[in-house]
């Protein structure tokens, strides 16, 4: 069985990564998901031009069927990311994520790695729901298909972009006919569906501090919707435009139905911050498993094939 898949020319010997975010801020993390068995690559926490603390209080709560955080961008800065993945880049091809909190930081971010030594993906985060006061870029069409114009006047080394979630046809037809105007190497769908709110019935109040307890939910919560963007974008992009699967990933069949609705590459956020990396491995043999029960020998053989009913 094999597990390959390929972005921009990179080949990954396994479909599965870290969400941006779990995992990946320091180079300890980062570290033991490149060491990891059955972790195809790695994806550094979202940076910022100088280091970022976050926000303050309890800002990440589990609840029943996933996760909720309200982070607020703390990471250690980009050129940290940046020495990071130009260190390790020979050793697997790497994605290193950017969120500026400005469209000059993105485009200031831009030229620096442009003009570095990193030769891997970016991933443009252009969906962090928990800056207070800061909307979700890829939320507002016209600016988003501004940043890119400005983007691709310059940056010629291969870029994605992190999406959130849409929930209306029509929008997947906005945003999608917005990428398919520009040579991105992927998109990345979804992040957290943003601005849920958790209550503790111990105590009768939120269960994180950031926002009033307003924060991005992930999890098994999100499949349906994760998987519903997949599947859109994957029918509506043109196929040089690769994608990766992200929300709700927690066994074998999870990767299997990313996979089936179009997903290049599986990235894994709230099951990888309970369980660790060892789950990549766990992941892979349950994967592997369900394909020599259906009697696949490569993944090309059921990727976006999911059927519709008559
Ligand atoms: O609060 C965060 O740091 C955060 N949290 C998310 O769930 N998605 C993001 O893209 C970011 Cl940047």
């Amino acid at each position: 069985t094999t597990l390959t898949a390929s972005i921009a020319g990179f080949d990954f010997d396994n479909v599965l990564l870290n969400a941006a975010g779990v995992y990946c801020q320091t180079a300890s993390e980062l570290d033991q998901i490149l060491e990891a068995s059955g972790a195809g690559s790695l994806v550094t926490k979202s940076a910022t031009p100088a280091e970022r603390d976050g926000n303050a209080g309890v800002r990440f709560a589990e609840m029943p069927l996933g996760s909720i955080n309200s982070m607020g961008l703390p990471n250690l800065g980009l050129d940290y990311y940046l020495d990071y993945t130009i260190t390790h880049q020979d050793e697997k091809p790497l994605f290193l994520s950017i969120a500026g909190l400005t469209k000059a930081d993105n485009l200031a971010m831009l030229r620096d790695v442009q003009d570095s030594d990193f030769n891997g993906l970016v991933e443009l985060n252009l969906s962090c729901p928990n800056v207070p006061g800061k909307p979700q870029t890829a939320y507002d069409f016209d600016t988003t298909r501004e940043i890119l114009n400005e983007v691709f006047s310059f940056y010629t080394k291969p870029l994605g972009v992190k999406l959130p979630p849409y929930f209306d046809i029509a929008h997947f037809d906005m945003i999608a006919e917005i990428l398919n105007d520009f040579p991105l190497a992927f998109v990345n769908t979804i992040n957290s569906i943003g601005n849920g709110l958790v209550v503790d019935p111990e105590t009768d109040t939120v269960v994180i501090a950031p926002k009033g307890g307003f924060g991005g939910l992930g999890g098994e919560i999100v499949k349906p919707t994760a998987l519903a963007n997949v599947r859109a974008l994957r029918q509506r992009l043109r196929p040089e435009i690769k994608i990766i699967g992200t929300g709700g990933v927690t066994n074998g069949r999870d990767v299997y139905d990313h996979i089936l609705c179009g997903a290049d590459l599986v990235s894994v956020g709230t099951s990888l911050y309970f369980e660790g990396p060892a789950i990549f491995e766990r992941l892979n043999n349950e994967l592997i498993a369900i394909m020599a029960e259906k009697g696949y020998n490569h993944l090309d053989e059921f990727r976006g094939r999911l059927q519709t009913l008559a």
